[in-house]
């Protein structure tokens, strides 16, 4: 689930696409990148693996020189955690093109070799992203004249659309044109505009949340409608259009669950309002199915869930308690690569408060429960500090099918839900009980924040796929292509797999 931002602006934007990139950061703890066009129209491009602050030294930001850039933050669901999979990728021609994608796509093996044969692109990573890239590359191509029109742009945007299969929300930069953001046709992943004036003239960003925009004092306008294009000149003229021919708004669920901020406005919800209301539903239900449970307290596995876990605590008439102490060093363990670094990682992460657990009946809430890693780990920890009966909630379904949209869960037997009755689930994580939201009731949490969204991608919930391409075939063919040891990386890969034109 990376984080994409684009800005056009009329001074430096080296240090914005920094600090947006920095709240995006739990987006994707992976790798980072950031290229910017300078005044002499040559791209600067910096990207590593780690975290931004890790990424990017001082020397790396002043080579990033011009008024115009893009930047990512990597979380891989395609490919491996290879640095020459971290974006924005680069093609030469035509003009010189950069781009960063937040999504991924379903038909990329199909996408290399079409480009491969019919217009001998050359694709030397496993990334989609790198696909993509080349897709508008080649759309782009083949126009005549140097200058594109606005129309050129969006016409090369439209077979972009016809072409890919899956979810992309992605920014793009040509050389002496200006910067491109677009959406897929279903809306799956989020991208939104803003804008703000400095001195009389309007900059514009696009970033995958709106709290970027709020980092920078950057008004939100509206979200990039899904088959949209936006195309921002390096002069700040803004063109839009919409790109597709069907377009079916089908925004990613589990966004709300887990991935977004709290604080960010996406697709005109509120990802802490519709956290709230998961709390308020899911407590309503505990209260009608468990309602003579002996619970004496409330704690929330931090952090996604304390939203949900106040409202549940609320509801209940419970005390609310923070029983669990979280390290601000450790980052996101669900996004981390790898099985065996997850589960060291929920250890280092959080540990448990003695004091809230000894001789307690203890409701334990999270926001998911897709592995079960931290789940198994925090139980483990609780009752060895004392606590007597453990409960748990989720405030999200089962999580019983793969993802092929952008969320590392592509093998259907790492799921703890997958052909696992709730019993069985509890047995296996090693609870006293255990309870799932239900997805209707997912949905109305998240809807109410936005009643005009009929419809979500649901399929880690319910196995519906909506580009109507995911066959079982598909499926087999990732789960034997992206198994966990396909992201542990030996270092030598890693120290000799430097491709970027601003060095250490
Ligand atoms: O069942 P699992 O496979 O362990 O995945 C689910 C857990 O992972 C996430 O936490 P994470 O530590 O990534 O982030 P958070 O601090 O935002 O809660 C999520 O909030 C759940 O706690
Ligand atoms: N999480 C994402 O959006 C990943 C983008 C892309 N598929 C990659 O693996 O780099
Ligand atoms: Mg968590």
């Amino acid at each position: 689930m990376c984080g994409i931002v684009g800005i056009v602006s009329f001074s430096p934007v080296n240090q914005s696409i920094y600090d947006a990139l920095t709240v995006l950061q739990h987006r994707g703890q992976d790798a980072a990148g950031i290229v910017t066009i300078d005044q002499n129209n040559y791209f600067r491009l910096r990207k590593a693996n780690g975290l931004v602050q890790d990424v990017f030294q001082l020397q790396h930001m002043q080579r990033l020189q011009g008024n115009i850039g893009i930047g990512h933050v990597r979380y891989p669901t395609a490919g491996s955690a290879s640095v020459s999979e971290a974006q924005p990728f680069y093609v030469n021609a035509p003009y010189g093109i950069t781009l960063a994608h937040n999504g991924n796509l379903t038909n990329t093996q199909e996408l290399r070799d079409s480009i491969l044969h019919k217009v001998r692109r050359h694709v030397n990573t496993h990334s989609d992203s790198e696909v993509l890239l080349n897709i508008l590359a080649s759309e782009l191509d083949k126009f005549s004249t140097y200058r594109l029109t606005p129309d050129n742009i969006f016409s090369a945007i439209k077979q972009v659309n016809k072409t890919v299969k899956g979810a992309y929300a992605c920014v793009a930069m040509i050389i002496d044109h200006g910067l491109i953001a677009f959406r897929d046709p279903n809306g799956i992943r989020p991208l939104v505009i803003g804008k703000r004036i400095v001195d009389g003239r309007t900059e514009y960003m696009v970033a995958s949340e709106s709290v970027a925009l709020d980092t920078l004092d950057f008004e939100l306008m509206r979200d990039v409608e899904p088959g949209e294009a936006i195309y921002i000149t390096c002069d700040g003229q803004l063109h839009t259009q919409q790109c597709a021919d069907e377009i079916k708004f089908r925004p990613c669920i589990f966004e709300y669950v887990y991935f977004a901020r709290p604080d960010s406005l996406m697709n005109g919800v509120s990802v802490y309002q519709s956290r709230i209301l998961m709390g308020q539903k899911l407590g309503q239900k505990i209260a009608k199915e468990w309602h003579n449970l002996d619970i004496d307290v409330v704690i929330p596995i931090p952090e996604t869930s304390c939203d949900a876990a106040l409202e549940i605590a609320r509801i209940l008439n419970k005390p609310y308690r923070q029983g669990f102490v979280k390290n601000r060093y450790v980052g996101r363990t669900f996004i981390m690569p790898g099985q065996s670094t997850r589960r060291r990682s929920v250890r280092r992460k959080l540990n448990a408060n003695r004091i809230e657990f000894e001789g307690k009946n203890v409701l334990l809430v999270d926001d998911s429960i897709v592995r079960g890693t931290t789940s198994q780990e925090i139980i483990e920890m609780v009752r060895s500090v004392g606590a007597n009966k453990v409960y748990l909630a989720s405030a999200a379904p089962e999580i019983r099918f793969p993802n092929v949209y952008g969320i590392d869960m592509p093998v259907a037997n790492e799921l703890i839900a997958h052909n696992r009755t709730v019993d069985e689930i509890a047995q296996q994580i090693g609870v006293d009980k255990l309870i799932f939201q239900n997805l209707h009731d997912l949905i109305e949490a998240v809807k109410e924040g936005n009643p005009t969204i009929t419809d979500f991608e649901c399929s880690v919930f319910d196995g519906d796929y909506i580009t109507g391409d995911i066959t079982q075939s598909y499926l087999s063919y990732l789960s034997l292509s992206r198994s966990n040891t396909d992201l542990i990386l030996p270092n030598k890969e890693i120290e000799n797999l430097e491709i970027h034109n601003v060095g250490q």
